[in-house]
């Protein structure tokens, strides 16, 4: 199973963590969410005050904080200059920041670097919105995974206490159309991508899915 890479990407809610720490559990293979370490880029960001508004701020600045990936499935970590940020990334300012800081070329490359240097040898899932088109464009096998817009805003408003459904839509959707307006679109499905539909498959159905393509693909 050496240098198994498995691409998986898709919009906010379309299942792309949950269904890829089922398929490295299933298969042995570490997990990388490339999506968390664009929130801790965010967070430090945020931190720093800097101003989200001023790109060229950011360019200067995102080669400083030390960012680094737990890849375990069962226990994936999140640490930013040693401090565990798995809870403040999740938090509403940083989710109406990132796409900001995400579009910013600079910020890109640093993180797709540090992306390549952990996907190394492979053996791992990595999921985000350009793995396949970007990170790792020699992937094994490459999902992508969509759900309509009303399923992936019910699933996000179940995890959060407070929110609408309606509410949920309608902030994933802008979020959406700020991820896909950058110059390369992230939102864009690679070449050899597998398209699954989740709407309305249970995730267990999902995970079969993509491991009978990985199968296919010649694991
Ligand atoms: N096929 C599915 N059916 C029902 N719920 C799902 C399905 N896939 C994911 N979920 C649930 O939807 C929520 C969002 O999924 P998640 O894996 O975080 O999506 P993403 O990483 O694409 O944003 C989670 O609570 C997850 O358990
Ligand atoms: N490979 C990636 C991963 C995420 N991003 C951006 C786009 C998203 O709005 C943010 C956060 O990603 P994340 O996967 O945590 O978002 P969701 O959990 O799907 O809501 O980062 C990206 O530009 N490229």
């Amino acid at each position: 199973m050496g240098g198994l890479v498995v691409a998986m990407d898709g919009p906010s809610g379309s299942g792309k963590s949950s269904v890829s720490r089922g398929v490295a559990r299933a298969l042995g293979l570490r997990y990388l969410d490339t999506g968390a370490m664009y929130r801790a880029m965010t967070w430090w960001m945020l931190q720093q005050g800097l101003d989200l508004a001023d790109p060229a701020a950011l360019a200067a600045r995102c080669g400083e904080p030390a960012i680094t990936s737990g890849t375990d499935p069962d226990a994936p970590t999140i640490h930013v200059d040693g401090s565990d940020v798995a809870g403040p990334i999740r938090s509403t300012e940083v989710t109406a920041a990132v796409s900001a800081v995400a579009a910013v070329p600079e910020v890109r490359a640093r993180l797709v670097a540090m992306q390549r240097e952990i996907i190394g040898a492979g053996d791992i899932v990595v999921e985000g919105r350009d793995i396949g088109t970007v990170v790792a464009p020699d992937a094994t096998a490459k999902i992508y995974l969509t759900a309509s817009a009303e399923a992936r805003a019910q699933r996000r408003s179940a995890e959060l206490a407070g929110t609408t459904v309606e509410a949920q839509q309608a902030a994933m959707a802008r979020r959406d159309t700020l991820d896909s307006t950058r110059k390369t679109d992230p939102l864009s499905m690679a070449d050899g991508a597998v398209e699954l539909d989740t709407t309305s498959l249970t995730l267990d159905e999902v995970i079969d899915a993509v491991l009978g393509v990985v199968k296919e693909r010649g694991l």
